[in-house]
Parts: structure tokens; sequence; C-alpha cells
């Protein structure tokens, strides 16, 4: 037996009973809701809790074991000057505009995204109303009457639906002013109200405060973890024994003040991100374990797509990706590469990811490349990793600050010798005639290069020369002060600031892109929602269900409890008085993906029956046998196809 297919596209996907499966099971829900919540703020319950630290488990394994980075937990409250230097109080900002009558404040490119989005498929829908003979049938009846209120849908120009379309796929590469330009030229208004909008203003995302009573030092509460990974960079590079390429990984809370959070958990005020600092030689970026990728196939949305006004991906594999340099470094590629493996690992369905680059605007203007690996949902395709070159830029602004060096000293494999010209001061002497100004004067010398030290030893054989300090006084030096030597040099290392490669995930949006793609209802009943979590990820492996709470089941339901226990399977007991369908329908809606039944006949012979969620399908088999098989299948050794070669089908009635 093959695993039976389901037919999970039976229903359309349904937005609201999703919705509504999350809020009534307690996977997330608005905090502090009682006192009538806060945008941008969730708690997260038992299933989502449960959901989330699966999710993080398998990352920790994906990520942090398996290429052996260095954990870090670094703290949230961070020093303002960590934020000056790094560039986030100048630039850490989104642009907003304000309603001018209601003074509601928007996020300048949403405004833009959503009403040019809503315009096109207003545009869709008159076409298509306009191609159509109108009919007065009882179904078009009835979708009059929904319409009811509704505005009617509006033809487009082709030019104008075509600039709209030009616009919306390269929207992250304007800045606040040409966003305000599009306001204007396509008279886009508030649609909350329909009121102008003002010109856009720079809003900083990070929540201010202060460190200690006084309010002498001033702190933010981090927008990202990544600083505490480069202020440790010379403690984790002593740690690896001085060595390059590694990692640093750390999973934490992250906290942004965004202008309008909706759309759930995709944007929100505070939330887990799990991130990766990979630190490399900027003049080898090759990974050691790229060939173990190469053939790994993503959908590549490159910037010059986006440029030239299309969202059409191209399916490439990721070495041929690098080979002809859609991608920087193989680096970039073979991290491009786990993080699909990790997303479809934990369920994300692969034709609904996608890896978009960075546009030239949208890009830091120190990166050297960068990539978001986008998935569909709902709301439309959703940056959940973002995956910068960030070349040396964060190493080099701190040590530059603080004068602390975040370099690497390698060992040169050969000593490379050169020759040079020096200046041999006669320090006496200088001192004598130029007094105080000594330090300057050799301080000004030994900055020279190769050309400028050839002329003063040129000059200085001809009698005197005369030189500049950097505040432009002149100094005549004659060759009792200093003579230039050719000299040998020896360097057996080489000092460098590593580059960095940064994933950064965003657990939240992966987490409810996840729901969504495994969201179904039985053919049968729309009613019954199902969450096809994968077992890696499902917040419950195993449903315990004995027929009712009456004694006689309790000894056989312990003993398995403890045998799933004790193989490390997440059980949980159900012995409620409702029936067992109800049972099985609620944890369907939990994503618990097996079942096993205990009735009179399994206390009778000590078996047991186990039932796979998507297909309800149920093997019956002796108790023990039926503990191994299911901790192989959340343990990912075998699959349904298998367990159902090794335990007959259960012909019986009383489970669902
Ligand atoms: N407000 C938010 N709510 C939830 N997740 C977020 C939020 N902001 C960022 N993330 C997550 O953190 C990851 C890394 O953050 P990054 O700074 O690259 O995001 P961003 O480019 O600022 O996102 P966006 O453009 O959507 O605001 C994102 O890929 C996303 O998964």
């Amino acid at each position: 037996m093959t695993n039976p297919v389901v037919n999970k596209t039976a229903h359309p996907f349904d937005k609201a009973r999703l919705e509504s499966v999350l809020a009534h099971r307690f996977f997330y829900a608005p905090a502090f809701e009682i006192y009538g919540g806060i945008a941008g703020l969730y708690d997260y319950g038992p299933p989502g809790s449960a959901l989330q630290s699966n999710i993080i488990l398998e990352w920790r394994k994906h990520f942090i074991v398996e290429e052996h980075m260095l954990e870090l937990d670094t703290t949230i409250m961070t020093p303002a000057p960590v934020f000056e230097t790094s560039g986030h109080v100048a630039r850490f900002a989104d642009w907003m505009v304000k309603d001018i009558k209601t003074g509601a404040v928007l996020r300048a490119d949403h405004l833009v995204k959503n009403v040019l989005s809503a315009r096109l498929v207003s545009n869709k829908e008159a076409r298509a109303l306009a191609a159509q003979p109108q009919k007065e049938d009882e179904k078009a009846k009835k979708k009059a009457k929904k319409d009811k209120g509704k505005p009617a849908p509006v033809q487009l120009p082709d030019e104008l639906a075509a600039e709209y379309e030009n616009i919306l796929a390269q929207l992250d590469n304007y800045s606040g002013p040409e966003l305000g330009e599009l306001c204007r030229k396509y008279n886009i208004t508030n649609p909350d109200s329909g009121n102008e909008v003002t010109e856009p203003q720079q809003f900083n995302l990070m929540f201010a405060s202060s460190i200690g009573p006084t309010g002498q030092h001033p702190g933010f509460l981090r927008p990202e973890t990544a600083q505490g990974h480069f202020l440790n960079f010379s403690r984790l590079l002593d740690y690896n024994n001085g060595r390059l390429p590694f990692a640093s990984a750390q999973i934490g809370r992250s906290f942004r003040n965004e202008i309008s959070p909706r759309a759930g958990l995709l944007r929100v005020r505070e939330f887990t991100m799990a991130e990766i600092e990979h630190f490399v030689d900027p003049e080898d970026k090759n990974h050691e374990r790229f060939a173990e990728v190469r053939d790994v196939e993503l959908d590549l949305l490159d910037r010059h797509v986006q440029q030239a006004g299309s969202t059409q991906v191209s399916r490439m594999r990721i070495g041929d990706a690098v080979a002809r340099g859609v991608i920087a470094n193989e680096t970039l590629g073979y991290f491009l590469a786990r993080i699909h493996l990790f997303l479809t690992k934990i369920g994300i369905d692969p034709e609904r990811l996608r890896f978009r680059q960075h546009m030239a605007n949208e890009m830091a203007h120190y990166a050297a490349d960068c990539w978001d690996a986008e998935i569909e949902n709902s709301y439309g395709w959703t940056e959940c990793v973002g995956c910068a070159d960030r070349a040396a830029y964060d190493l080099s602004v701190h040590s530059k600050k603080t004068g602390h060096p975040l370099v690497v000293r390698a060992q040169l494999p050969e000593p490379i010798v050169t020759e040079r010209d020096v200046a041999e001061y006669n320090k006496k002497a200088l001192g004598k005639t130029f007094g105080k100004d000594l330090a300057t004067i050799t301080q000004a010398i030994d900055a020279f290069d190769e050309a400028q030290m050839v002329k003063l030893k040129d000059e200085l054989s001809h009698g005197s020369a005369t030189i500049q300090s950097p505040d432009g006084r002149e100094f005549k030096l004659t060759p009792d002060l200093l003579t230039i030597e050719r000299k040998t040099f020896k360097q057996s290392t080489r000092e460098y600031t590593p580059n960095v490669i940064e994933p950064s995930f965003g657990l939240g949006r992966i987490l409810y892109s996840l729901l969504e793609h495994c969201f179904w209802s039985r053919e049968q009943d729309v009613e019954r929602g199902v969450l096809s979590l994968p077992p890696v990820v499902a917040p419950t492996k195993v449903l315990i269900v004995p027929l009712s709470a009456k004694d006689e089941f309790k000894p056989l339901v312990k003993e398995i409890s403890l045998k799933l226990r004790k193989a490390g399977v997440f059980a949980h007991v159900d012995d409620s008085s409702q029936s067992i369908g109800k049972r099985y329908a609620r944890n369907d809606e939990l994503g618990t993906p097996f079942g096993i039944t205990v009735d009179f006949a399994s206390v009778k012979h000590h078996t047991a029956t186990l039932r796979e969620r998507d297909t309800t399908i149920q093997l019956i088999g002796p108790a023990d046998d039926v503990v191994a098989i299911v901790t192989e299948l959340v343990e990912g050794t075998i699959d349904w196809a298998e367990a159902c070669r090794r335990l007959p089908v259960y012909e019986g009635v009383q489970a669902e």
C-alpha cells in the first residue's frame, strides 16, 4: 500500500474557518484582551506554544547541531551607543503618512500596495463582468444580493493597469519621497476615509528606554538579535580557537514599534527571531559543504526581473545559480538551500516558497547581496527569512567606535617577503630642532605612500626636503635629521575583518504561514477542519483514546502512555465523555497526527488500533507493536505506507 491520497483541495481554503479554529483551540490570541488589547501584541496558548517550541527544536537541530554553530543568549536591553554605531538610530525607520483630517497613521508603502492592488482586483472583476452575457438566473441574483452595497468594479485603461503592475513589482525599491509622489500622481488616499494623506515622514521603529534610576543611560529594546553576536565576536573567535569560518546562532525576542500592525502574527511589535551570523574570510566565500546542496532547486526571483516589472520566478539548481553569478557566492547559496530544506521539512509547501533578491535601493548600502525567503499565504507573498551578505560593515563600525580590534589574524601558508623604503629618525636631533612637533613630523612621514617616500629620499639626497603636516604647516628636513633606508619585511600572518552572512528568521511569520498551508476541511464535512502538521512539529504527537473513562481501560491506557513517554513521544490521553469521533475531530484541528484507541477487545487481547489523521485509516495490532510503530512514525524513520505494510487495517467502526 502506498501513502493513501487525501483530497485536501476538495474545499477551497477557508480563512475564516482557520481563524475560528486558531482562536477556539487557543493557538494564539490578542494579548491583554480583557483590557481591550494592544495592536501587534499576541499571547500563544498551549498548542501555539508547543508548535513554536517544536519549530525551534527542529531549527536548532537543522542549523546549530548540524553545522556546529556557537549558540548565544545576549541581552535584549541595549545601550544607545550600540545602535548609534550600527546605524539603527539614524536609519531603522519606515515611511509613514497621516490622514490629513483624521490623523490616522498608515505605512506609506503598504498604503500604495493596498490601494493599487485593490484597483487591479476591481479592474479584473470589471473585465470579467464585461466579458460575460448578463444573466438573470438564480445564481446571478444571489451574487447581486451578496454584492449589494459593494462599490461597482472599475475597469482601468490597459496602460494604467500595466503601470500599477510595474510599481507593485518593485515597491520595495521606492524611497519615501517617491512614495509621496506616487500618492499624488495616482490619487492614493486613505481607503478608510477617502481623505488625502500627508507627505511620507520617517518613523524610527525602536522602542526607547532608559537604563538605571537616573535616566543617564538611554537604551533601546533590540529590534534584532544581531548586535549581540557582533559585540561578542572576539570571544567567539577565541572560543573557536581563532579559526574562521564559524557561525554563531541565537533565538530570542525582538521588538519593533510597527506603524500599523495588521495581518495577525505577520506584523507584530514583539516577536521571536532565530538569527545566524556566519563569519567568513572576504577573500574566500566558498563553503565546505556546498556540494551537499548543489542540486537543491529553488524558485528565484532576481532583481533584474523585478526591476523590469515582473514577478516571474525561475526554478534553478543552487549550484547553477552560484555558477552563473545570480547568487553572489557559495556561502550565501548554501544558506538559501538550507533555509529551503528547513522550511519544507517543517511543512511549508515548496510550491508556495520563493527566494526574492533585494533590488538596488532596497538593500542596505553596505550589503553585497540579499535574498528573502518569501512564503505565499492569504496575505500575499510574505518575507519570512532574510538572508544577507552584510560584508564587513558591522564589525568595522563597532571596532572603529570602540577601538577594540574585531579582526582575525590568520597564519599565512607561505610568508610574504616585501621590500620598502622606511624613515630612520635621529630623534635627538629632530627633538632639538622641532621640539613638541617631533611626533607630528614622524606621524606624517610614517603615513607616506611609496611614491611620497621615493620623492622624500630623492630630495634629501639633494640636501633638504620640505614636508607638510596634516594641519598644513611646513617643516624643512635635512639628512642629519633622518635618512630613508630600503628594508626587507617578512609577513607571516594576515589580518582582516571578516564578512558576515546573516540568515534571519521570524518565527511567527513562519508559524502562521505553516498553519495556512496545513489547514483543510474533510471532503464529506466542511465543518471538520484538519491541520496536517508534520509529526516533527505537531504540538501533540499521539492521542490516546479509551472508549470511555471506565476503570477497566485504565491499566492498558497507563501502560501505553508510559511506554510512549519512555520512547520520548509526547502523547495525550483524552478520556472525556465525548464520542470517540468528536475527540478525534478536536485533535484533527489541533494537528495531532496519530491516535491510539483502546476498547474492550484491546483490553481482552492486549491490542490497540492506530489511526492516521489525514486518511483516518486505522490499523490494528498488539499494543507493543503499535507503540513501536507509532514511535518510528513520529521519529520519521518510517512513513504511513510502511506502517500499513506492517499492521492489518482495522475494519471495525468504533473510532469514527
Ligand atoms: N514586525 C514583525 N512581525 C513579525 N515578524 C517580523 C517583523 N519584522 C520582521 N520580522 C521577521 O524578522 C525577519 C528578519 O527581519 P528583517 O529586518 O529582515 O525584516 P524586514 O525586512 O524589516 O521586514 P518587513 O520589510 O516586512 O518589515 C523577517 O524576515 C520576518 O520574518
